[in-house]
């Protein structure tokens, strides 16, 4: 068989591992052909791609990012491109598509794969909100990188008494804040699914203080916003690719806080940090046994569905579930956490 892979959206701890065993176990175990598409969807559209074969995977398993690169395309243009993949699969003799991606990518891998195009989905994200896996790769390493921060700042913070707002990734889910936080044993954590409450945020941070202690950690998602009405709030606009551009609630929330408790407070943003540098042992291991499930799925011909984690188990569920709802953090996860804050 010949097999294309192509890594989609923002980079992710764990790209790579795919990639390489997608490639050992196709080439190795099933004596297939593997070409790589450079920079996401762009690669498949323009038809650049290189031959990928056991050298060019070689030492890649700890390396972050991505060898192939990776894009965002304006829908738009990619739904105008179906029939120019289509024709490009056919002149590369190509047997199926592995996309590696969010929900954007997936949702563009859904597309394609109604249009009959033969796809085999495989979710990444350090934001862990694709609905139908228990756990994507990159949020292991994310976390990880986020509670190391918080644990760091903790220290400055108690040395000059103040408060420091920790701003994670997170577009529409908290879950690196929750976990981070929780980690980390922060004293506040505000996600985008529970928009937070400025007074009730002074106070909890307020009650801290007046029981002696020196300094307060908010983690905050960016993507939280304020309870309607009740706080001044800049949301920012939205970019090319229809994504929310954030006008930086970290930031916003000190100013905020600093005036309401009287207190020194300063934003952190970890931003990229979380995505870039080498996976964690666990996404290494899921992002390795995503490949390896995704081309035993191309071979036995189940088109249309990505690899999930379900338990300890890697299952196939179809990418229109994948796509339906994002996984957002439930309330009695979050109490969970409340009460050790
Ligand atoms: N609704 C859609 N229809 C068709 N194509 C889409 C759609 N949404 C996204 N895409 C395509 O998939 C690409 C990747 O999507 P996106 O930029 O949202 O990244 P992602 O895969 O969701 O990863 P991330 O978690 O970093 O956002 C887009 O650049 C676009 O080409
Ligand atoms: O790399 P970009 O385009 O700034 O995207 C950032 C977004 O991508 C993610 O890292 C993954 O979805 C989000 O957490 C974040 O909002
Ligand atoms: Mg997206």
């Amino acid at each position: 068989m010949r097999i294309g892979v192509l890594t989609s959206g923002g980079d992710c701890p764990g790209l790579n591992a795919v990639i390489r065993s997608v490639v050992h176990r196709a080439v190795v175990d099933h004596g297939d052909e593997v070409i790589g598409f450079h920079d996401g969807w762009k690669g498949l559209l323009e038809c650049d791609y290189r031959k990928l074969d056991l050298d060019a995977v070689s030492g890649i398993l700890a390396r972050g990012g991505t060898i192939l690169g990776s894009s965002r395309v304006q829908p738009a243009h990619l739904r105008g491109g179906v029939e120019r993949a289509r024709g490009h699969l056919a002149d590369l003799g190509l047997d199926a598509i592995i996309p590696i991606g969010g929900e954007g990518t997936l949702k563009a891998a859904r597309l394609l794969s109604d249009a009959g195009l033969p796809i085999v989905g495989v979710p990444k994200t350090i934001d862990n909100d694709i609905a139908v896996t228990d756990v994507t790769f990159g949020f292991d390493t994310a976390v990880g990188v986020a509670t190391e921060a918080l644990d760091r700042l903790k220290t400055t913070a108690e040395s000059h008494q103040r408060v420091l707002i920790v701003e994670v990734m997170g577009r529409h889910t908290g879950w690196i804040a929750l976990h981070s936080g929780m980690a980390a044993g922060a004293h506040a954590i505000v996600v985008p699914e529970r928009p937070f409450d400025i007074e009730e945020l002074t106070r909890v941070v307020g009650e801290r203080f007046s029981m002696g202690k020196k300094f307060a950690i908010v983690v905050v998602a960016e993507g939280a916003k304020p309870l309607e009405g009740t706080m001044e709030f800049d949301v920012g606009g939205t970019d090319i690719y229809g994504h929310e551009r954030f006008a930086g609630v970290a930031q916003q929330l000190s100013i905020e806080l600093e005036q309401r408790l009287g207190k020194e407070a300063r934003a952190v943003i970890l931003g990229h940090v979380q995505r870039g540098g080498t996976p964690t042992a666990y996404d290494r291991v899921l992002a390795t046994r995503f490949g390896w499930h995704a081309v035993e799925a191309v071979h036995r011909g189940e088109f249309g569905r990505m690899t999930a984690l379900h338990g300890t188990d890697i299952v196939m569920v179809p990418l229109a579930e994948a796509v339906e709802t994002l996984k957002t953090v439930p309330e009695d996860r979050y109490a969970e956490a409340q009460t050790v804050l």
